[in-house]
């Protein structure tokens, strides 16, 4: 192939651009990100050759060079790894072809800092090159293919990118970074060798360089012949916890996980017994922003005897852990196992059980703490990922209980971070249900009619206003001995909490107002199931309450959103009958018409105070206009 000029992909370019003004201040992350593909490279070659030995060639010794040259103004990160043919140069280097592409553009905001974390995130690798070269030179060979089928890609890293077929006798790749004026720092071994320490250390392939030695004659360093390594080249997660600086781990972090910022938690230990893994876990300090998307694979990666084996072994994890990061490292599955046999491997469910038991235990040590920073620590956990961590409620029966105590809520009592331990540390003597109550916002749950009888006894009631928290309910039934307890749902029945006498008032009320309730009963028949005498209300005319059992409101609409349809069944409608529109609607001689637009009225308004959607909001207008002018 003679050279040939390419057009980048658009979002290349775009991602180019980006990548070039808002890494600036940070640029040396360009060789981590280098170094690492160098890496990923030679593990491809490792574990294709597991069929295949003659890929390996005359090589078997798989190693990363670090090398530059003054005088030409390069630096040149070379690897004896896969290589790349003329197509997969192409298509890997001059396009994006990863899957969540679209939604990271779509989050791009122009705001630098920002966008310089999701391009952290979303791993642009090779492109940070530019950050410090004018023109990237990549001269590369596939394994398996002949010495003339070597390709050379080249680009500016602008528009175009040219590719031309080479001679290239060692397989693998060379990246040459043609320095930009300014960047002449990445041409002394000891800039390259103390970032090479800083990120790469734990790269498990020696990173050779030239050696340097003091020449006393020209009275300088100078570079001679004799390659050494340069990092200590044995795998993080292989050596000894007390080996490891915090640092250490959190460079590592950083390393697989894209992210910028430090991780909230990590946990490093050895399995041994049945199974014999190792086990180098992380939790981010914030959530990624396709954290919601179910169908994303996990973030562990899976290692057989320090053999990469695969990215993102989603087997590894369950799904509400999927914002785990980290590495596994078996010592008993086969070097050759597939996704598929993943899914079925005893193994591996003896791995995933024990990693998430690791994760709990390390999000309990911190929600538990004794310590105000780690308090706040949980805190900030729970506002990132909590909802992910309620879908395990339902998903890991095994663990339920564990998980239940982890999660946090908004309550009457406190905007945020009420447990289930505390609500039941604190409830009324007597009381033997958790209350609570859904809808859309904090606001409509603080505000609901519902709550009036509780907040009047001070009794306290969860305010759940997640999507998930629905869901939740149909899995999460009882904390601790107490049944969860819709304040939305049923007769309000209050137990022990509620007095004899208020009992005995309210049924006495019942039977006084029962010509009132039939009229009710009759004017709303097509829209209510009951009409009935509440004890639940304090300052509101009316509710509306669904049956035990029943779709609730707050469901009905989430189901309705989800383009699903609910089980229609009418709601009760409640009345105070300690209210003054209910006094004078019992009073009042109004002809039935007029009733009957009352009646319509009251219950329209306990919708809307319940977040409902009114079906015919121009009838409730009309009749509200109506009754103002009359
Ligand atoms: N040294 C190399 N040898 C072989 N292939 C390479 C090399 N460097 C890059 N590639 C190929 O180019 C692709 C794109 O690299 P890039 O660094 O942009 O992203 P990535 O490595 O896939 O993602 P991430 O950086 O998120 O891990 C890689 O997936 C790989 O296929």
């Amino acid at each position: 192939m003679t050279k040939q000029t390419h057009a980048f992909q658009a979002e290349v370019k775009q991602i180019l651009h980006l990548v070039t003004h808002s890494l600036y201040s940070n640029k040396e992350i360009f060789l981590r990100e280098l170094v690492s593909n160098a890496s990923d490279a030679c593990d491809k070659l490792r574990f294709e050759a597991l069929d295949n030995a003659a890929l390996f060639e005359d090589q078997p010794n798989l190693e990363v060079r670090i090398s530059f040259d003054e005088e030409a103004k390069t630096l040149t990160i070379s690897d004896n790894g896969i290589g790349m043919s003329a197509e997969e140069a192409a298509s890997h280097l001059g396009t994006i072809a990863k899957s969540g592409t679209k939604e990271f553009m779509a989050k791009l905001e122009g705001d630098q800092k920002k966008d310089a974390q999701l391009i952290g995130q979303f791993g642009v690798g090779f492109y940070s090159g530019f950050i410090v070269a004018d023109r990237i030179t990549v001269e590369t060979r596939r394994a398996g293919l002949p010495a003339d089928q070597g390709v050379r890609w080249s680009s500016e890293g602008t528009g175009e990118y040219e590719l031309e077929t080479i001679t290239k006798a060692g397989r693998g790749t060379d990246v040459i970074l043609h320095l930009r004026e300014g960047e002449e720092e990445f041409l002394k071994t000891w800039r390259v060798k103390s970032t090479v320490g800083k990120y790469s250390d734990h790269i498990s392939l020696p990173i050779l360089m030239k050696k340097e030695t003091w020449d006393a004659e020209a009275a300088k360093q100078v570079v001679t012949d004799e390659w050494e390594p340069v990092n200590k080249a044995s795998a993080l997660w292989s050596r000894s916890k007390s080996e490891v600086t915090q640092e250490q781990y959190e460079e590592f972090y950083k390393q697989i996980s894209h992210d910028t910022e430090a991780p909230l938690a990590y946990t490093h230990n050895r399995v041994e017994g049945r199974s014999e893994y190792t086990q180098l876990l992380y939790i981010p300090a914030k959530a990624p922003f396709d954290l919601w998307n179910r169908d994303k694979r996990g973030g562990v990666k899976l290692y057989v005897k320090r053999v990469f084996i695969m990215d993102d072994a989603e087997a590894l994890m369950p799904v509400y852990l999927r914002f785990v990061k980290g590495v596994i490292d078996s010592a008993d599955l086969p070097l050759n196992v597939s996704r598929e046999l993943l899914q079925e491997s005893r193994d591996v469910r003896a791995i995933r059980e024990g990693s998430t038991k690791r994760v709990l235990g390390m999000l309990e040590s911190l929600a538990n703490s004794e310590e105000q920073a780690d308090k706040d620590k949980y805190a900030a956990f729970w506002t990132d990922f909590g909802q992910v961590l309620k879908e395990g409620i339902g998903e890991d029966h095994q663990n339920q209980e564990r998980l239940a105590k982890l999660f946090r809520f908004a309550s009457t009592h406190a905007d945020a971070n009420v447990s289930l331990a505390d609500y039941v540390s604190r409830a009324k003597e007597g009381q033997e249900a958790i209350y609570y109550i859904t809808a859309d916002s904090l606001a409509a749950a603080k505000h609901s009619p519902q709550l009036e009888i509780f907040r009047k006894k001070g009794i306290e009631v969860l305010l759940l206003v997640d999507r998930v928290d629905e869901w939740m309910l149909s899995h999460l039934y009882e904390f601790e001995g107490k049944p969860l307890q819709s304040v939305a749902k049923g007769a309000v029945d209050l137990g022990k909490l509620q007095d004899e006498d208020e009992k005995k008032k309210a049924e006495e009320t019942a039977e006084s107002l029962k010509p009132l309730l039939d009229k009710l009963k009759d004017a709303l028949k097509d829209r209510a199931k009951d009409v009935r005498v509440t004890t639940r209300l304090v300052d509101s005319p009316a509710c509306i309450v669904v049956e035990e059992g029943d779709v609730s409101g707050h469901l009905a609409r989430l189901l309705k959103q989800a383009g699903q349809t609910a089980p229609v069944s009418l709601p009760t409608l409640e009345i105070n009958a300690e209210h003054a529109l209910v006094k004078k609607l019992e009073a009042s001689s109004a002809s039935q018409s007029h009733f009957d637009d009352l009646a319509q009225v009251l219950f329209d308004q306990a919708v809307l105070a319940e977040g409902g959607h009114l079906e015919d909001p121009a009838a409730y207008v009309k009749r509200v206009n109506a009754l103002l002018l009359g």
